[in-house]
């Protein structure tokens, strides 16, 4: 595994405010977290076995409160520090009162740490099986212990699972009691998220940060939901990490949000132009259009072909419609023409929502990047540039261009396949953004990424709720909302796909919850109210 690059550097620590970095760690490669521990250990004076027991007093109380019905729990541990940690948890719920039994290899050479934890063990008398028996028939244990935890490969993992420990985690996911995970599902690479033979947990306590392997590929699955504990490393140690991905939660989210002063009028709210729609797809613009006014723009415009524009007329009072020439029921070229006088008077757009990509929506989108002037481009619209990417340089230095692809646009985009993009997307939004270092790309799944040219950021919240056509137009209209009444776009974009997906699950506690199946893309828009209530709250505490 390569290890990272990045050094300890006190100085480069301790003359900021070191409260700056006091926030949740984003996620990090497996190697860096190895490093945390390191510079934790070698820089900070706090032994390696003080983080072994935080880990475990973390899971501890995790477990417990995830599993309050769980009194009897097996313990798989390896032969290494992940392991170390396992037997350490062993040891407090054994002292809680909990009955343990630890499942290890028989003969297993243990590393250092995992020996203290092992001797420790052993005088308590903890029941200790060999993980052999384990892998002979697991039903026993099913039958008298409530749940496992993995404790048996973390980051160290360095080949492929083979032998007994390919077998106990095979025997592992055919149980039918509830999994734990250390750190990381064994078997899945911390780096890569890739594995061959892993564990399926049903809780995945991240030590220290999420991992790469936590959110991509076949690890993300592996993970299900993932908890982080904090075992003690100083929070400025992790922003010393280059390489890292921010998490997007609710305090990033707060901090993207425009700030709403009470005193200007609406020209200072953003002016801004939605260029989409056809005869077939007003809907699409129709939701972009409800989602971007309802995110706080001061004027809006549609510029759509004209029998669209009579359809969206006839539903909608809060934009100005401006009918567009069409072409059987498209954009014509034409259209495009008029386009070019129009656009001096707004201050963002959104383009490609229901558009198709007929000759008239491609001169549209042509006119509009010839243009020096802040821009989304979704759906059809990155359709259309897939197939003129050179288009995306054109004036790309005077203008800041947003990109919102779902994966499959995406790979049209980027040249990528879709597999690819779904094996290692942080590779393919780093070699996208090199070639096209001014764009800010939303790339959209159950796993959201936010990037340019200098950050990355993620949102993992998967929900159903949201796999529905029109969900993707309803995010456009919502970054486009917030970015046109700001100039702190790449924020901007991170926190409306938070909000976004904060909107789908906001009734979840409440007896009026819409079940997923039946929630609409346009339910969502009814909820951003209440969380733009709660974000500047956050905002106000954090002042
Ligand atoms: N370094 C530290 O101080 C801390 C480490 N922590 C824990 O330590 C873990 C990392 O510990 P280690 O570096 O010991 O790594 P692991 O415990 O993940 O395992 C490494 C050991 O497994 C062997 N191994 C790797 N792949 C194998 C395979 N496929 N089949 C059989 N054997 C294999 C290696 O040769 C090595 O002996 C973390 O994931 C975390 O759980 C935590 O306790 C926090 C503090
Ligand atoms: N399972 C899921 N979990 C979380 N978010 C999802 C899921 N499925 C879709 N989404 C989100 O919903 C939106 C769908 O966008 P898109 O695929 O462009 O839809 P459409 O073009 O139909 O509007 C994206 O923001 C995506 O991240
Ligand atoms: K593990």
């Amino acid at each position: 595994m390569k290890e990272p690059t990045f050094e300890f550097d006190p100085s480069a620590m301790f003359l900021e405010n070191i409260q700056y970095y006091a926030s949740e760690p984003g996620v990090h490669s497996s190697s860096a977290a190895r490093k945390f521990d390191q510079i934790t250990i070698e820089n900070f004076h706090i032994p390696s076995l003080v983080l072994m027991e935080n880990a475990a007093r973390g899971m501890a109380d995790r477990i417990i409160a995830n599993y309050p019905k769980a009194k009897k729990i097996a313990v798989l541990c390896g032969p290494g520090n992940n392991g170390g940690d396992g037997l350490a948890l062993a040891r407090i719920l054994y002292l809680k009162g909990y009955r343990v039994a630890i499942l290890l290899k028989a003969d297993s050479a243990l590393s250092d740490d995992e020996t203290v934890q092992f001797e420790s063990c052993l005088a308590l008398n903890i029941q200790l099986y060999p993980l052999e028996l384990f892998v002979e028939d697991y039903r026993p244990f099913d039958e008298s212990y409530d749940l496992y935890v993995d404790a048996l490969f973390g980051s160290g993992l360095n080949r492929p699972l083979g032998g007994i420990y390919k077998e106990a985690v095979c025997a592992l996911n055919r149980s039918i009691k509830p999994v734990v995970s250390c750190d990381i599902p064994s078997g899945i690479y911390g780096n890569t998220g890739q594995g061959e033979t892993f564990v399926y947990a049903d809780l995945t306590l991240a030590l220290d940060c999420r991992k790469f392997g936590h959110i991509i590929s076949k690890g993300h699955q592996a993970s299900k939901t993932v908890e982080v504990i904090d075992i003690g490393i100083p929070a400025a140690v992790h922003a010393l990490d280059p390489g890292q991905i921010k998490w997007i939660n609710k305090k990033s989210a707060a901090h993207g949000l425009p700030v709403r002063s009470r005193y200007l009028n609406k020209g200072r709210f953003g002016k801004v132009l939605l260029c989409g729609g056809s005869f077939r797809m007003q809907g699409a613009l129709a939701m972009a259009a409800s989602s971007c006014f309802h995110a706080g723009v001061g004027t809006l415009s549609l510029y759509t072909p004209k029998s669209a524009a009579r359809a969206i007329a006839a539903k909608m009072d809060l934009a100005m419609i401006i009918p567009a020439d069409e072409t059987d029921g498209y954009f014509s070229e034409q259209a495009a023409d008029r386009l070019t006088d129009l656009l001096d008077q707004y201050t963002f757009v959104c383009c490609g929502n229901g558009m198709g990509t007929e000759d008239g929506a491609l001169k549209v989108v042509h006119t509009l990047l010839k243009k020096r002037m802040n821009m989304i481009l979704d759906a059809d619209a990155i359709n259309i540039v897939s197939r003129h990417p050179e288009w995306l340089k054109i004036n790309s230095e005077f203008r800041t261009l947003i990109l919102t692809p779902h994966v499959v646009e995406f790979s049209r985009l980027s040249g990528f396949t879709v597999e690819q993009i779904q094996n290692s997307p942080i590779k393919c939004i780093d070699a996208f953004l090199r070639e096209y270092p001014n764009i800010i790309l939303v790339l959209k799944s159950d796993v959201t990424f936010v990037a340019d040219a200098e950050n990355i950021s993620v949102l993992d919240h998967p929900d159903s709720t949201l796999s529905k056509g029109g969900s993707g137009d309803v995010l456009a209209g919502l970054i486009c909302g917030l970015c046109a009444q700001q100039s702190v776009f790449y924020e901007a974009c991170a926190s409306a796909v938070w909000i976004h997906n904060q909107a789908a699950s906001y009734h979840q506690n409440n007896q009026d919850r819409i079940n997923p199946a039946c929630f609409t893309p346009l339910d969502l828009i009814e909820n951003y109210s209440s969380i733009f209530n709660e974000l500047e709250k956050v905002r106000e505490h954090c002042a």
